[in-house]
Formats: C-alpha cells, sequence, structure tokens
C-alpha cells in the first residue's frame, strides 16, 4: 500500500537541511520513497496536510520507563538525595509495574512526536520477574522502536555506593542478565523494531569490574553501550577523591569512550573532555528539563556539537520528568543553550537536528533514521499547526521549537500509524492511564 502525505510543510533534516514549504512524503511499507515539493506524481492513498509540518519522528534517546509510576516524588532534592528517597520505593518494583508504567510512558512519548524510545532499566529487584519481557510487550503495545538498555547496579552502600545493598544485584547476576537480555531480544537486522544495549547504571552504583566487563560483553556481542556520566558536581567529587580523575576520564580509562558508547547528561565537563568525546564519537543525551528539574547544572552542548560529538535529546525518567513528554524537549535544549552560551549558541533547526539526527546517531541508527530521505525508515511526526497556538507563524520549524509542543496530527513508526489526530491508535489511553494509576498505588 503506498501512503501519500502532502500539502504539508516539511524538515527532512537530511544533511543539506532541504526543507518544502509545500511537500510530500511517498511511504511504501516500512519506507519512505519518496520526498519532495509539491503534490506526488504517483497513485496512492493521500492524506491532506494542509497546515502542518511534517518531521522524522523524535528520538529520545534517555529515558527511565519505570519511573512513570513514581513522579512528583523528593520535589525540592539534588540527584543523591532525591535517588536515595526513591530507592527504597524502586525495591518494590515487578514486571507488571513496569510494564503499566513504560505501556504510559510510551504512550505519552508517542503523543508528543517520539517514534523512537531509549530506555535505561537499571533496578531488578529479587524476584521481580522478567522486567525486560515487561519493557518488550510495552514496546510491542504502543508500537514505538525501542532500544532497551539492560542497565544493572553492583555496588550497594556497603562498598561505598549510593544504593542500599538490597537493591543491588552481584556482579555476575548483572552480566548473565545482561546477556541474556541480548540473545532474547536484540534483533541486528536493519529496521529492527528492538534492540538491546548493555548499561552499568553510573560510577556511584557500579564497580569498576562491572563497567569493564559490561563494555567487553557490548563489544563481544555487537551492541551498544550505555551509562551516566558527569551529571552532577556530587558525582565528580566522589570520582576524584576514588579515582583520581574525573568522571569523564574514569570512562576513558575503563574503555568507555568510543562510537559505540552514548552517555546521559554530561552535564560537567572540562575543555579536554568535550574535545575527547567528540574526537572518539562519543554520544551525549542531553536531558534539559530533568537537568533543570534536579539543579545539576546546563551541559555544555555547543561544545560538543563543535567538537563532533553526536548529540542527542532524552526526557530522562518521569520521576525526574513529570511532563514526560519528548517534544518540549526541543525547546529546553534551546532555551538552556542560550541560558549558557548567549543567544547564537542554537538555532532552532541544531534543536530539531539534536532531537532527530543527533539522536540517531547517538543510538548508532542514522543510516536508518533521523531524517526525511527516500530508503530511510517510514518513522515520521506531522505536527498540526493549525491551531490557535500557531496559526500564522512564518517558520514552521520556529513554532515546534520555540512555542509549547504541538498536537500530533499523525505519528507513524514504520509506516504504521500509531497516533491519528492527537490521539493514540494502537492501543486505549484510559485504559493504559487507569493501569498506570492502580500500579502506582501498589508500588507506593
Ligand atoms: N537523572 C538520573 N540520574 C541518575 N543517576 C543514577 O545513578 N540513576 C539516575 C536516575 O534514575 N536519573
Amino acid at each position: 500500500m503506498t501512503l501519500i502525505l502532502e500539502n504539508a510543510a516539511i524538515a527532512t533534516v537530511d544533511a543539506d537541511g532541504t526543507e518544502h514549504r509545500s511537500g510530500h512524503v511517498v511511504i511504501d511499507g516500512d519506507t519512505i520513497t519518496a520526498v519532495g515539493a509539491g503534490r506526488a506524481g504517483v497513485a496512492g492513498d493521500r492524506v491532506d496536510l494542509t497546515g502542518c509540518l511534517i518531521t522524522p519522528g523524535l528520538v529520545n534517546t534517555h529515558h527511565h520507563l519505570y519511573q512513570w509510576a513514581t513522579r512528583g516524588l523528593a520535589a525540592d532534592a539534588t540527584l543523591f538525595e532525591w535517588l536515595v528517597h526513591l530507592y527504597p520505593i524502586w525495591k518494590r518494583l515487578d514486571a507488571g509495574i513496569t510494564h503499566a508504567a513504560a505501556t504510559a510512558g510510551m504512550a505519552r512519548l508517542a503523543l508528543t512526536g517520539c517514534t523512537t524510545v531509549a530506555d535505561h532499566h537499571y533496578v531488578f529487584p529479587h524476584d521481580s520477574g522478567d522486567q525486560i519481557e515487561a519493557l518488550v510487550a510495552a514496546t510491542n503495545r504502543i508500537g514505538v522502536r525501542a532500544h532497551l538498555v539492560r542497565g544493572s547496579m553492583d555496588r550497594g552502600e556497603s562498598d561505598g555506593g549510593l544504593p542500599p545493598d538490597n537493591l543491588v544485584e552481584t556482579t555476575e547476576a548483572a552480566l548473565i542478565g545482561t546477556e541474556a537480555a541480548i540473545h532474547a531480544h536484540h534483533d541486528p537486522a536493519p529496521g529492527a523494531r528492538i534492540r538491546i544495549a548493555a548499561g552499568p547504571c553510573s560510577p556511584f552504583t557500579v564497580s569498576e569490574q562491572l563497567m569493564r566487563q559490561a563494555a567487553d560483553l557490548a563489544r563481544r556481542t555487537g551492541v551498544r553501550l550505555h551509562t551516566h556520566l558527569a551529571e552532577t558536581l556530587d558525582e565528580e567529587e566522589q570520582c576524584v577523591a576514588e579515582n583520581g580523575c574525573t568522571p569523564a576520564e574514569y570512562a576513558d580509562k575503563l574503555g568507555w569512550l568510543g562510537d559505540d558508547v552514548w552517555l546521559a547528561h554530561t552535564v560537567h565537563l572540562e575543555d579536554a573532555a568535550i574535545r575527547r568525546l567528540g574526537a572518539t564519537r562519543t554520544g551525549s543525551a542531553h536531558c534539559p528539563t530533568s537537568n533543570g528539574r534536579l539543579g545539576t547544572g546546563i551541559a555544555p552542548v555547543r561544545g560538543l556539537l563543535d567538537a563532533g560529538a553526536p548529540v542527542g535529546l532524552g526526557v530522562d525518567g518521569a520521576a525526574s520528568n513529570e511532563s514526560g513528554g519528548l517534544g518540549e524537549e526541543l525547546h529546553q535544549a534551546l532555551l538552556q543553550a542560550r541560558q549558557r552560551g548567549g543567544p547564537t549558541a542554537l538555532t532552532v533547526r541544531e534543536a530539531l537536528w539534536m532531537g532527530t539526527m543527533g539522536g540517531a546517531r547517538c543510538l548508532g541508527r542514522d543510516g536508518e533514521l533521523g531524517s526525511i530521505e527516500p530508503g530511510k525508515l517510514a518513522d515520521l511526526a506531522v505536527w498540526d499547526l493549525t491551531g490557535l497556538r500557531y496559526a500564522g507563524i512564518e517558520d514552521p520549524v520556529a513554532a515546534l521549537v520555540l512555542g509549547t509542543t504541538p498536537p500530533v496530527k499523525r505519528l507513524l513508526v514504520g509506516g504504521r500509524t500509531v497516533v491519528e489526530d492527537g490521539e493514540l491508535r494502537t492501543d486505549d489511553e484510559t485504559a493504559i492511564a487507569g493501569e498506570l494509576a492502580a500500579a502506582s498505588r501498589r508500588l507506593r
């Protein structure tokens, strides 16, 4: 079946930044087969999108979907205080709660223009069931594309870590669990809807041994690597005291910089570290709202982009970004970059690039995702700019980035409609909300 989206403004985010004031995108099956100005000269199912903007679907490079069930807690805390408050609650997590939270979180992401979700799941209480399977089931229910990071923590309080001892796994269990997730769910094929990555949580929750062995495992099995790094000054202080080096130098020493690695946050980086991330093509998942909520600082996005490092956007867990929407991270990224570096620090189109192609690069999918070009997967967001909030704005990309997130007229993942006219089409939003409320009550 050929689907033709037409009469819309299009920001392709291709290498030349090609845009059309009124154009078409042709989709055959799961693939884009044509894009251009004016109407398409082929037959097919035509959708008139007058007044809309088509962009690549947004790519969320960092999330903790289970946290959708623990929003609004430790509202005025630092990261370490917030984690210490939440760990005992997360200790009661099980596969059912993870499924409900992940389904709701992915629904919210889809409704805000996101087609690909990287979820970092690092809490595996004893007897909590198969949480990775629960995340896969939620992904299939909503119909987005997912990079599920099998996270881990093996460094409890008695080893100088932050989490309580009863919340961490042994190093061996963490590695076995990661390898099992890869074997069960990782799809290396082009067009994959589910991939797995290896993700020891953060320097203050993970042993050096697990960091090294997880990197070996990932490289042996051909999956990507992800962790939190350089998020707060507290982390930096602890890292310097324990290892005599900054978190970025520590990651470098452990073999954790490279084009198969993307790091969440990277707020506190010295100039040398920025250059090193650029030279090694290590990705950064920039999470501006969460960084603001936790007051961690403003990431050096301009410097990272100039150094050649891939930078994508992330919502982060909804316990530190209660909105859980990805569209608004374009806006927040722009504001924070300009607060740090002045009015020329980031353009609206660079913000869109980070939310699409930058994210695709972080996940190693830039050959398939992140831009609207023939041969790429038909993962598209159609933004409705016809309402009171946007009508008459000259530049649709500026409307998307500078305004609040517009309604999603249509969201396609591999050519399949996930959202239409601002409503989820793959599942029932009211039922998902009910399941989430029950799961949140049970957890708390
Ligand atoms: N924003 C967050 N930072 C973290 N560090 C860590 O170890 N866990 C987290 C987290 O859940 N969110």
